[in-house]
């Protein structure tokens, strides 16, 4: 009776996931998270704190939480992984300076044992700019291979215009569905 409970609430959608969205500063998540919910890009300033909005798409909900990225702001991160489902790491793909400490906050963060089941996107983000890294090299960089405790998958975007924005939901609700 659980199951069959828990399955039609799924059916009509009323299940809401939650996804922490983080990434150095500048990566571009708050404007991610607001083109997700209204389409447009919106004018942002650096978050301090986060930012937090319910998005739905193809029916399934997620409450979306967007972390400050700055620094002093890291060592935050990890107060909101609880019963986290869902990992959005935003890259700038123009930062290579940074890309190093990128990968030493993602490894910290998948160590965490409140993520131990949680699934893991990673945006190459800013796509549009040129000398961006392509999704491959960001991929190699990270050394995203070598993850094995948790699915993972990157995606190249242009927050600015959408691109890749929906095709990285898209594997995410396959992550889901296939639960
Ligand atoms: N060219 C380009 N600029 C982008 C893109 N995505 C975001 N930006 C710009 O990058 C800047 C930072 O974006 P935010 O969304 O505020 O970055 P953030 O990751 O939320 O930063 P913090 O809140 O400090 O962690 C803004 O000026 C955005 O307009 C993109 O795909 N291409
Ligand atoms: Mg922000």
């Amino acid at each position: 009776m659980g199951l069959l409970l828990s399955r039609l609430w799924r059916m009509f959608g009323n299940e809401e996931h939650k996804l922490v969205m983080v990434g150095l500063d500048n990566a571009g998540k708050t404007t991610i998270l607001y083109q997700f919910l209204m389409n447009e890009v919106v004018h942002t300033s650096p978050t301090i704190g986060s930012n937090v909005e319910e998005v739905v798409w193809r029916n399934i909900h997620f409450l979306v939480w967007d972390l400050g990225g700055q620094q002093s702001l890291r060592a935050a991160w990890s107060t909101y992984y609880t019963n986290t489902e869902l990992v959005i790491m935003v890259i700038d793909s123009t930062d290579r300076e940074r890309l190093a400490v990128t990968r030493e906050e993602l490894y910290r963060m998948l160590q965490h044992e409140d993520l131990s089941k949680a699934s893991l996107l990673v945006y190459a983000n800013k796509q549009d700019l040129k000398g961006s890294m392509s999704a491959a090299e960001i991929s190699r960089q990270l050394d995203l291979t070598s993850i094995k405790k948790h699915q993972w998958h990157i995606q190249a975007c242009c927050a600015l215009t959408g691109e890749g924005l929906y095709q990285g939901l898209e594997w995410i609700v396959q992550r889901i569905k296939n639960k």
